[in-house]
Parts: structure tokens; sequence; C-alpha cells
């Protein structure tokens, strides 16, 4: 598992090394992995995909092969609303490649959207992108490691809703192309942005929270500080767990959680991408218990009937936040709301609430277009 992610024992001491005969031969393997998909299954869909697919997506398709056939390096940036057939281009182009003994990687800027292509993961663990970036930051990909190899042999690189990342985190994947790979494509969609405000969500949160029947239990979060020296030897008292109790971020568990059987959460960390455990994946409450939640999946390609949420323990990464500290808590919010309009088949399925400034209800709203967060893309 850490030799997928491009790591060993070694990365983690004092863990003791593994016995070097007793390791398979993690290059090949890495590489066998990726080639040893089911070609005449991927072979058939392939065909089926073709066989339906529009003027338009057949001219991306084709642009795109004949680069990867011709072994030209190249760049492609896809652009289309929602719902026009993008994933399908990127599902045909992988079963096109894969069927043939190919090597693609697909990648997605978040963990739901990598669930939508087959076998996606996200594009800061495949190219060990940092967390925090900034000019000066370089994926972790070491040259001449088995995952250095699997980049080098890539056909194709897929990577779907680029444009809600960063533009550093573009850079450091060109330096780490420039470095090792001779091909390599990346691809795109553009980012619909919708703003909803947090008290309005809460407010209808609130209210059909109320509608589910069944007990509700309140599960409170541990908050504590982090110490204020390296050697942590002295503790940052000055903010005490009360106060940390009340510290509110996106992305970010509430310090008390209101909870009920059959409620709908989503997780806000990438937990376990093989089982569709990602940040956005929804959920419905199953069981409550002290330390542990039972959930079923209910989005995503993986829809699992029995999963098991710990609490775990998370630091907020929004830089507005000025104070350090650790809040352990089960990574996730009460979410009625999800905004996924092109996923909607139907337009009696399409309900949407709009609110003016001062909570009611209207019929209109404005198209507001932030051009800021294009400027970094
Ligand atoms: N040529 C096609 N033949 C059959 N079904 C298609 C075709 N193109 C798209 N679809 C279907 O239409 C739906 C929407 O397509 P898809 O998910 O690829 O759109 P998208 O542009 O990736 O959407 P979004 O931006 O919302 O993720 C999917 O169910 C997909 O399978």
């Amino acid at each position: 598992m850490l030799q997928s992610f491009g790591k060993s024992l070694s990365d983690f001491p004092p863990m003791p090394k593994a016995d070097a005969s007793l390791v398979p031969d993690v290059e090949s393997r890495l590489i066998h992995d990726e080639m040893s998909y089911n070609r005449p299954v991927l072979a058939a869909q392939h065909d089926r995909m073709m066989s339906t697919m529009t003027l338009e997506q057949r001219n991306v398709y084709d642009k795109i092969m004949t680069r990867v056939k011709e072994d030209k390096s190249g760049l492609f940036f896809l652009y289309g609303y929602g719902g026009t057939g993008k994933t399908f281009i990127w599902r045909a182009l992988c079963a096109a490649l894969r069927s043939d003994g190919g090597i693609v990687l697909a990648c997605a800027s978040s963990g739901i959207a990598a669930l939508l292509i087959p076998d996606g993961r996200t594009a800061h663990s495949r190219f060990g992108i940092p967390f925090t970036i900034d000019e000066c930051s370089m994926c972790g990909v070491t040259p001449n490691t088995p995952l250095a190899s699997l980049l080098i042999k890539a056909k194709l690189i897929i990577w779907d809703e680029a444009p809600m990342m960063h533009k550093h985190c573009f850079e450091a994947l060109t330096q780490l192309g420039k470095s090792m790979m001779s091909t390599y494509l990346l691809l795109s969609r553009p980012t619909c942005l919708f703003q909803v405000q947090n008290t309005i969500v809460e407010q209808v949160n609130d209210y059909v929270f109320n509608l589910i029947p069944g007990e509700e239990k309140i599960y409170l979060s541990y908050d504590t500080p982090y110490h204020k020296n390296i050697d942590g030897d002295a503790v940052d008292d000055i903010h005490t767990p009360e106060f940390l109790n009340t510290i509110v971020a996106s992305g970010f568990p509430n310090h008390r959680l209101r909870l009920k059987v059959g409620a709908p959460v989503m997780l806000l960390r990438n937990m376990d991408q093989s089982l569709g455990l990602c940040n956005g994946t929804r959920l419905i409450i199953t069981k409550m218990g002290k330390f542990v939640l039972e959930e079923r999946v209910i989005s995503g390609s993986n829809i699992v009937e029995k999963m098991f949420i710990p609490r775990l323990s998370l630091t907020p990464s929004d830089n507005r936040i000025p104070i350090k500290f650790k809040r352990r808590q089960f990574l996730i919010f009460v979410s009625f709301l999800y905004v996924a309009i092109s996923r909607v088949t139907s337009r009696g399925g399409l309900k949407i609430l709009i609110a003016d400034d001062d909570g009611d209800d209207i019929d209109v709203a404005s198209n507001v277009v932030y051009r800021e967060v294009f400027r970094n893309v």
C-alpha cells in the first residue's frame, strides 16, 4: 500500500525496515496493476461507447487518440458545461488505451470527482502534490522510484476538474513532467460556482433534520491546543478548550454534531478512496455508537451498505485561523442540500430554493461570476 503512494517504511522512522528479499518487485507490481485490466471486457465497453458517441465527443476523442498513438507529447484542455459528456470521453479513452495494454493515469482535483473516472485518484495523491502549495512547491515523486517509472510509462494522464486547483499545482506537475515524463497530457473542465448562504443551509438542514423521526444524539468534539514549542513541554494555554470549541471553519467539523439514524451526511475528508469514502461522499447514518458511526454510502460509484466511520483528529487548514489546534470529531456534516444540477435527469426532480438578503423566498436569482477565481488558473 505504501509503495503505491511512492513511500516505504524507511519514510516513517522508527518503523523497522522490511526484509528486501521478502518484498516483491514493486516497480513491476505497480505497472502490472495498471496493465492488468480485463481487456476483452474493456474492449467491448469501448465499442459500446463509440457507437453512441456524439460527433463533438468523437472529434475530441480522435484528436487525443491520434496524438497518443503518434507517441507525441501534448496538452489538451477540454471545456464543456456540466452534463455534456466530458466524463464519458474520459471513460472511452481509458477503455481504448487500457484494453490495448496502455497505461492511463486518471485523476481529479477532488476525491468525489475521481470516483467518476475508472480507477481515478486525486491529483494530490497521484503526483505527490503538497497540500500547502507555493511557487517553489515540487511534486513528491522521487526519480528512479517505482512511482516515477509508472509516470514515465503512462500514455495518457487525465486530470478532471483541473481549474479547481491552484496554478502552482500545475507548475509543480510541469516541473515533474520536464524532469521525467516524455509524454503527458492534461485534460480539464470548468467549474461551476454556486453561492450558497451558510445561514440558509443551516436553517434548511435544521428544519429537515427535525422532521426525521427518532432519537437524536449529540456528539461533542475533543479540542486540544498545539504545544507552544517543538519539544512540546509547554501547552499553549491562552486558548482554552471552551474557546476552541466555538471555532467554526469551512471543511472542518463542528464541535457539536447533532445526528439521527436516517440523517444524510457528507464526508469532509478523503478517507479511503478505494471504498468511495472521499471528501464530498454522501452517507446515511444507520447506527450511532459511542465511538463509531455505522453508515451507508449513497453517492459515488461504490454504493456500500455498511461503513464504519471513526472519530479522527483534524487541524483546520484555513490560513485565516491563526490558532493551531486539533479537533477530534467525526469528519462529517449533516447535509440535505446537494448542489449537482447537472446530475438531475428530469425537470420535475429539480427544486431550487432562492432566498433574498432577508431570507425571504424569491423566484429570481442573479448569475454572479467571480472572475477573480480564474486569475490563478
Ligand atoms: N455519447 C453518449 N452516449 C450515451 N450517454 C452519454 C453520452 N455522453 C454522455 N452520456 C451520459 O450523460 C450523462 C452525463 O455525462 P457526463 O457525466 O460524461 O457529463 P460531464 O460533462 O462529465 O458532467 P459534469 O460536468 O456534471 O461532471 C452520463 O450519464 C453519461 O453516461
